[in-house]
């Protein structure tokens, strides 16, 4: 077998990952018994069965039902532990890390559990070599009334949430429905981020740009049918974060080898790779890398280039910017200086 740098190593930065999307069947079914609920299928294994997907509907439908689970700000601060745990064995250097509040406020569950729960956890992780921020998305399939009042729910809490995404259906729901929401937001000098261009059209991406004012897009993999648009996303140096295996398992491609991936990073795109779902579609940001190197066949450059543009897209500072890129220039180092 040829010699394949190991990815794991590759000090990365993740951007698109939903904390929600992290939750184990195992876990599903460790916090319904500590929460006395049923849980939402018979056993572990059939929960996972059940994990094939015709679309991001069909996704979101099994992800919405099985966050009843969570409950507790413990419950909350338990998911993010296990999450930022595994990011040491994933190379993740700095996380940012998606939350859906307005799914637990329709189960009764306050924001102050949420957020006070999550960032405990990223808290306790925070060191020298690892850090991690908050994002909080409005789903974009309830009403821009909803999407206001869940911000101003979170303003007490705003010194532990960096900034504000769109998550959830797609199409139908463009992301002109939220300007004002996304106004008040850059008025409080959060960041701003939106999903565009998963299942929905090229036009959502330009709307999330002019009309939200976002400074990265989540996916963006249909831009690359709009030429235009193309030459924008890189000449404005504009980051998309990408999810391979979740673009897979949602069939926005037919397999890992038609991904569009090679095609983004040969038009000069700053691409990045990241999980969206992890505990749902077969692997964290590691797998993700994994799966294109080896179904794209992508070069150690390649490998190089998505890791640094995932720390220049990140919400980061210049000084641990420049040293997260020299690291990533220095791979593969062998990992005592000896070789
Ligand atoms: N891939 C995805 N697209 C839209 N909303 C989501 N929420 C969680 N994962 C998502
Ligand atoms: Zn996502």
């Amino acid at each position: 077998m040829s010699h394949t740098p190991n990815v794991a190593g590759l000090p990365k930065a993740e951007l698109h990952v939903h904390i929600e999307g992290t939750l184990e069947p195992e876990m599903v079914f460790a916090l319904a018994e500590r929460n006395g609920i049923a849980p939402p299928a018979p056993t572990v294994a059939e929960l996972r069965a059940r994990y094939r997907f015709r679309d991001l509907q069909s996704f979101l439908d099994i992800y919405y039902a099985n966050m009843a689970v969570l409950r507790t700000e413990r419950d909350f601060h338990d998911l993010a532990a296990a999450y930022l745990a595994r990011c040491r064995d994933q190379g993740v250097r700095h996380a940012e890390i998606f939350f859906d509040p307005q799914a637990h406020l329709a189960r009764g569950v306050e924001m102050g559990t949420v957020v006070r729960g999550l960032a405990a956890a990223l808290e306790a992780a925070r060191t020298d070599e690892f850090s991690a921020e908050l994002i909080m998305c409005f789903l974009r399939d309830q009403s821009a009334e909803s999407a206001a009042e869940t911000l101003r729910l979170a303003e007490p809490f705003l010194d532990r949430i960096v900034g504000v995404g769109l998550d959830s259906a797609e199409v139908g729901h463009p992301p002109s429905k939220f300007a004002e929401v996304f106004r008040r937001a850059h008025a409080l000098g959060l960041r701003a981020v939106a999903h565009a261009g998963e299942e929905g059209p090229p036009e959502y991406v330009r709307e999330a740009l002019d009309v939200l004012g976002v400074q990265r897009i989540d996916h963006g993999v249909r831009a690359l049918e709009d030429p235009a648009l193309v030459a924008r996303l890189r000449t404005e140096r504009i980051p998309l974060t990408v999810c391979p295996l979740s673009n897979v398992r949602l069939a926005v491609v037919p397999e890992i080898a038609a991904h569009p991936l090679s095609r983004m990073l040969a038009e000069g795109l700053v691409v990045t790779v990241n999980s969206d779902d992890p505990a749902y579609f077969g692997g964290y940001v590691a797998q993700n890398f994994a799966a294109v190197r080896d179904g794209l066949g992508l070069s150690t450059n390649d490998l190089r280039r998505l890791a640094a543009n995932s720390f220049e897209a990140a919400f980061l500072g210049d000084e641990r910017r420049a040293q997260l890129l020299a690291e990533v220039a220095a791979w593969p180092s062998p990992p005592d200086g000896s070789g």
